[in-house]
């Protein structure tokens, strides 16, 4: 046995006396976690933290043993979306909301009018494991084609519920996020630094990127010219790739080491994604932007790790954050107006502002711990943000950044332009025959 009892939490106890459970016992009946925990249909699952405590509840999704990062998060709603974003791939998230599950999972499959994945952030389950206080065992919703349990199972995810998640994410605050486990069936008897993976150790964008360059084309806005943008892909997010097909610029996605420099001067903007991990990894990703910077004049903007990327190649330093932060509901407050924005998050490291180059300014700060949140070029059309402007889940308050971005790309044409010069578009042929979605990417969360 890797813990004494003495450490063990029983989980369901707790929960039973929780105060919402008090206020709305009837409606949390169905759901509590003792009646999770008597449930002999369901293995037993256990989710121990490394150097602390251990959790005893119930597995509702793989029969498989694994281990990461344990990470929190605060967001209410939004489990499809945050478990198929490839930032949390390796993960095991632990959710903060009691209920998870209780309106399903959508389809994988279907794709909106640009053909783009609908409802996920990627083709599959990214994190390898799920904490939960209650599983909802029935799920209602119009969109929903299977219960939570079941594309856990599906996806080799793990999943374990019945556990008192506040116990967790109290201890994941006071001690950092921290290397964890969830174990399905007896606790196995494994030698310690076998049975913690840290996923950290390795280059996680490696693993979401896409291996070939892949085209999405734009709408067609009326009275507006092409546009087309470089995405370099880190891990990027549907929803990222819709809110600039949307506006009108058509993308051609990159890997995330392709040397972006040499092509730069095709495209009318660089975009740099969300993406997985620490930043420090991506040193072929931080030299060709830095050469970006260099030798193209265009907009630049970059989203989360892309923001994190940009500012190492500025010349700038990142930082590990205690437990990051990891929620649709921060505020983020932009410097340049003074307005507070309500964000999407998900980031365990940040920028060290104090590192930034004389440049770029600090664009937007997070109210709640102060941490940077964005930057901007004094002079030229780059700017980036820790946050996420495309949601999903969370809020759409800071969307506008999108049109910023097409704003910079609009204005930097119409300057080109004025001074005869045109970008040396890619020939429509080479874009055409590229595919239309991410090029193999290794679909297995524990790969
Ligand atoms: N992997 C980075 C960025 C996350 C993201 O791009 O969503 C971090 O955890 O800070």
């Amino acid at each position: 046995m890797l813990r004494t009892l003495s450490k063990s939490v029983s989980a369901g106890l707790k929960l039973n006396a929780s105060p919402l459970a008090r206020l709305s016992s009837k409606s949390y009946s169905t759901v509590n976690t003792a009646l999770f925990n008597s449930r002999s249909d369901l293995d037993r699952a256990t989710f121990t933290i490394r150097d602390g405590p251990v959790f005893h509840g119930k597995s509702f999704g793989a029969n498989t043993n694994i281990s990461g990062e344990a990470v929190f998060s605060t967001g209410m709603v939004g489990y499809p979306e945050s478990m198929t974003d490839p930032s949390y791939r390796g993960q095991i998230l632990v959710f903060t909301q009691p209920l998870i599950g209780n309106y399903g999972v959508p389809s994988s499959t279907a794709r909106d009018e640009f053909g783009l994945l609908k409802y996920f952030e990627s083709p599959h389950c990214q994190c390898i494991g799920v904490v939960v206080a209650d599983a909802a065992m029935q799920y209602s919703h119009w969109t929903a084609v299977e219960s939570l349990g079941d594309w856990c199972k599906r996806e080799g995810v793990a999943a374990i519920t019945g556990v008192d998640t506040r116990s967790i994410v109290t201890y994941l605050r006071e001690q950092g996020s921290s290397l964890a486990r969830i174990t399905v069936g007896e606790e196995y008897d494994a030698d310690e630094d076998e049975a913690f993976m840290d996923p950290g150790a390795i280059n996680l964008v490696h693993k979401v990127s896409t291996k070939q360059p892949f085209h999405v084309p734009a709408a067609t806005i009326p009275g507006q010219e092409n546009i087309h943008v470089a995405v370099i892909d880190c891990g990027v997010k549907e929803n990222i790739l819709r809110s600039l097909v949307s506006r009108g610029a058509s993308i051609t996605v990159f890997p995330y080491d392709y040397p972006i420099h040499k092509i730069s001067h095709h495209f009318d903007g660089i975009f740099i994604s969300n993406g997985p991990g620490d930043p420090t990894h991506c040193s072929s990703t931080v030299y060709n932007l830095k050469k970006t910077m260099e030798t193209y004049d265009g907009p630049i903007f970059g989203i989360c790790l892309g923001h994190q990327l940009l500012a190492l190649a500025a010349g700038g330093k990142t930082i590990k954050l205690k437990y990051g932060n990891r929620a649709h509901n921060i505020p983020a407050l932009d410097l340049m107006t003074g307005k507070c924005h309500i964000t999407s998050q998900n980031h365990g490291y940040a920028v060290d502002v104090a590192t930034l180059p004389s440049e770029f300014k600090p664009y937007f700060i997070n109210l709640n711990d102060q941490s940077n949140e964005g930057m901007i070029h004094e002079s030229r059309p780059i700017f980036s943000t820790q946050f996420h402007p495309e949601a999903k889940g969370g809020p759409l308050d800071s969307a506008f950044l999108f049109d910023k971005y097409l704003a910079d790309i609009q204005a930097f044409k119409q300057k080109k332009s004025a001074q005869g010069l045109v970008n040396a578009a890619p020939s429509p042929l080479f874009v055409d025959i590229l595919p239309k979605e991410r090029v193999g990417v290794e679909i297995n969360p524990q790969a």
